[in-house]
């Protein structure tokens, strides 16, 4: 399979300009490959920096050194140095996210939230409608709620929205920030079962879970971050 991510000698510190420019290194020249049908899970202890290197990854935060190249358009291309415009063009055709916690939008309904990765890439409205209805009904998203804007919903159903529009369009890659955190027992198992199938139709996953169970269940391989934490103590 060939290779999708390919991230070199990556670090980043922030520069906390309102504490008196305060200096964070937070990831410390980070390697790591992942192929295509891979599971790469991101582990380590909590403020090791797996949402920041994810984040990264998905180009919103820049790095202080290093390059990610991700397999876009038949090419890789560095997305550490890319233009806004490749960035978007990647994050359209290439490179899926699901964060956390649903960013929402008044008065655009859980259908079209869900649909408009698809439209986004010019597909006729049917079938994008239908591909969300079928995910929704997945993930036990009451039908009455399609309709109605997800502001209102909780926790865990935003998170399910959210899936469903990280899961509608088959990215080639998808990275994913504790995916299964608010949801009970049935819907963890549902998005296993998306994870194990876009894995199986050729995606590469970089995704943090904290949920043991779920981790050991899609992993193809661990990402240890506290070593990288650990070696640059060692180094300082
Ligand atoms: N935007 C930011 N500005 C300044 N510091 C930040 C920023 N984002 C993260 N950090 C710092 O980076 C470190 C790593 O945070 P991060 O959220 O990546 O850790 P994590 O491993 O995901 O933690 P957890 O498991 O608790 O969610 C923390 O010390 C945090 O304070």
């Amino acid at each position: 399979m060939n290779t999708v991510i390919d991230v070199k000698a990556l670090s980043k510190s922030f520069t906390l300009h309102n504490q008196g420019g305060a200096e964070l290194q937070v990831l410390n020249n980070i390697n790591l490959r992942v192929k295509a049908g891979e599971c790469m899970v991101l582990h380590g202890e909590s403020g090791t920096g797996k949402s920041t290197l994810l984040r990264t990854l998905y180009a919103n935060y820049l790095p202080s050194s290093g390059s990610i190249h991700v397999l876009h358009r038949r090419q890789m291309v560095d997305l550490a140095t890319a233009g806004s415009r490749q960035q978007l063009e990647i994050r359209k055709e290439t490179l899926g996210y699901v964060s956390q916690f649903l960013r929402v939008i008044p008065r655009v309904s859980a259908l079209d939230v869900v649909k408009q990765p698809l439209r986004e890439r010019g597909i006729a409205d049917d079938e994008a409608e239908t591909r969300a209805c079928t995910l929704l009904r997945q993930l036990h998203i009451p039908e009455r709620l399609w309709p109605l804007a997800p502001n209102t919903f909780s926790g865990g159903e935003q998170q399910r929205i959210n899936i469903a529009r990280g899961f509608i369009a088959q990215y080639p890659i998808l990275l994913l920030d504790e995916p299964t955190a608010s949801l009970d027992r049935r819907n963890a198992h549902v998005v296993v079962e998306l994870i194990q199938s876009t894995l199986a139709q050729g995606t590469a996953v970089v995704g943090i879970f904290h949920d043991i169970e779920v981790r050991e269940t899609v992993a193809s391989q661990l990402f240890d971050l506290d070593q990288t934490t650990y070696a640059a103590a060692a180094n300082y």
